[in-house]
Formats: C-alpha cells, sequence, structure tokens
C-alpha cells in the first residue's frame, strides 16, 4: 500500500486489513512516498518522519511491514518504479497494490499506467466522499467496500494547527509521535486543501461555541 501518510491515520490501517483478510495476503507493506508528485505545490512532512510515523503504527501487526523503496531511491515517486523494484525482490510472488477510490480516480494519470496492469493487481477500496471505478478494467482492479473511516490526513493537519485533537483517529504512538516532534502545528506552507479544512474546522467550531453559550 503506497501512500504520502502525512500523516499515516485509521483509514489507511483499516484498508490494509481488510484487503489483507480478504485476499489473504501473507504481508502489507506499507510504501511511503518519496517526492510525491501529484502533492506538489503544498509542503510534504520529511520523509523521514513519515516513515517512522508508518513504522510506528505498524509496528503491533505482524503481517504488516514498511519498505522505504521509494524513499531511498530519491527523485519523484512513481508507482511504477515500485512496483519493478518489489517484482525483483519478490519474483513471481503475486502482488496487489491498495488503494483508495480517491487515489485509484487519478491512475490513468500515473506514469507508464498500461504497465502497471502486468505488475500487479489493484484493489481499490471504498472511501466516504468518494466514487469507485474499476475504468472498465476488472481484470486489472477490483473494487472492495469496507467500514466507512471518515479520515484524511488532510483534516490531521488542519487539526494540528487548529490545536484539536488527534486522538483516536491515528493510533496512540503516531499521537505521541506528533507532539513530541511538534509537528502539524505551522501552518506555513499549507497547501489550499489544508487552509479550507482549517477554515471549516473554525467555522465549525465558532458555531457550536454560539450554540454552547445560547
Ligand atoms: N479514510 C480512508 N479510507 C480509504 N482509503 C484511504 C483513506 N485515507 C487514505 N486512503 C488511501 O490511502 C492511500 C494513501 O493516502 P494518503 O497518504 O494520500 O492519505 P490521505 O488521507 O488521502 O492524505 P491527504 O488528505 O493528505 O491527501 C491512498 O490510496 C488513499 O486513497
Ligand atoms: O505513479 C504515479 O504517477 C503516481 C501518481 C500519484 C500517486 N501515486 C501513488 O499512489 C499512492 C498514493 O499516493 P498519495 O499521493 O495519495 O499519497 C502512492 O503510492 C503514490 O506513489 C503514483
Amino acid at each position: 500500500m503506497g501512500g504520502t501518510f502525512d500523516p499515516i491515520h485509521h483509514g489507511h490501517l483499516v484498508a490494509a486489513s481488510e484487503v489483507a483478510a480478504e485476499y489473504s495476503l501473507d504481508e502489507v507493506i506499507f510504501v511511503p512516498t518519496g517526492e510525491p508528485w501529484q502533492k506538489a505545490g503544498r509542503r510534504v512532512t520529511s520523509a523521514e518522519h513519515r516513515y517512522l510515523l508508518t513504522v510506528i503504527a505498524t509496528a503491533s501487526n505482524p503481517r504488516f511491514t514498511v519498505s522505504r523503496v521509494d524513499i531511498d531511491r530519491g527523485g519523484t515517486t512513481y508507482t511504477i518504479d515500485t512496483l519493478r523494484d518489489f517484482r525483483a525482490m519478490y519474483g513471481d510472488a503475486e502482488l496487489f497494490f491498495i488503494t483508495g477510490a480517491d487515489a485509484m480516480a487519478q491512475i490513468m494519470s500515473w506514469k507508464n499506467v498500461e504497465e502497471l496492469w502486468e505488475l500487479a493487481h489493484f484493489v481499490s477500496v471504498t472511501r466516504p466522499g468518494y466514487q469507485s471505478e474499476d475504468f472498465g478494467r476488472s481484470e486489472n482492479i477490483s473494487l472492495m467496500e469496507i467500514p466507512a473511516m471518515a479520515i484524511s490526513s488532510t483534516d490531521l493537519r488542519a487539526r494540528g494547527q487548529a490545536g484539536d485533537p488527534v486522538w483516536y483517529l491515528v493510533p496512540d504512538g503516531v499521537v505521541q509521535y506528533i507532539h513530541k516532534h511538534r509537528l502539524y502545528q505551522d501552518d506555513s506552507g499549507t497547501r489550499p486543501a489544508d487552509a479550507s479544512a482549517l477554515s471549516s474546522r473554525r467555522h465549525t467550531m465558532k458555531q457550536y461555541h454560539r450554540k454552547g453559550s445560547s
């Protein structure tokens, strides 16, 4: 499962766990991106922090591991390179690539998309607010319904900036690591999606305070 994981949250973990159970996977490898080109225009937390957050979040599950391939390769991250590396490492093992419906909606814009289908089977899990599609490629893409987790890294970063809690949206160790390293407190370099998530949080809180005081 590839992701920017900035930060990793329970939506990612539930997706991985559900797909692992459905397909009887031996292992789920979380692969934090190096430089995610479709997230250009916003500041991304350092790869080392995102890698360690992912290690902490997955440590208690014996079937979950974390790979540094996309970080250590350097440069822009493309899934075609990730899958070629895994194909070389794992020989003829059956490879599955787990994505949420939002990432799958973009897949036709990914580098060398036609070659991707030869390297792995894609499993697209449902995500609240996004339509699931297989682009008529049901032999290459399976759609899977999972419990709805309306959690996003964008909202978690906005919570950090607003000083709101992230408890129970991410594993406890992730909360502690975020606090220890003071991540997501500063809004310089914020991308438009974060700014709108933050302003919508502030708006909701104002409404709530007004109701509470009446
Ligand atoms: N709540 C969720 N339910 C299902 N899939 C998810 C969920 N959150 C993320 N994913 C999937 O996990 C993968 C990695 O996602 P990513 O690290 O970009 O998290 P994100 O929450 O979408 O981040 P951001 O809000 O910064 O865009 C993607 O394939 C994405 O679709
Ligand atoms: O290969 C590409 O061109 C490509 C473009 C955008 C995203 N991806 C991959 O999709 C996964 C989820 O990405 P993101 O940006 O939603 O965290 C991650 O593994 C990315 O490397 C891949």
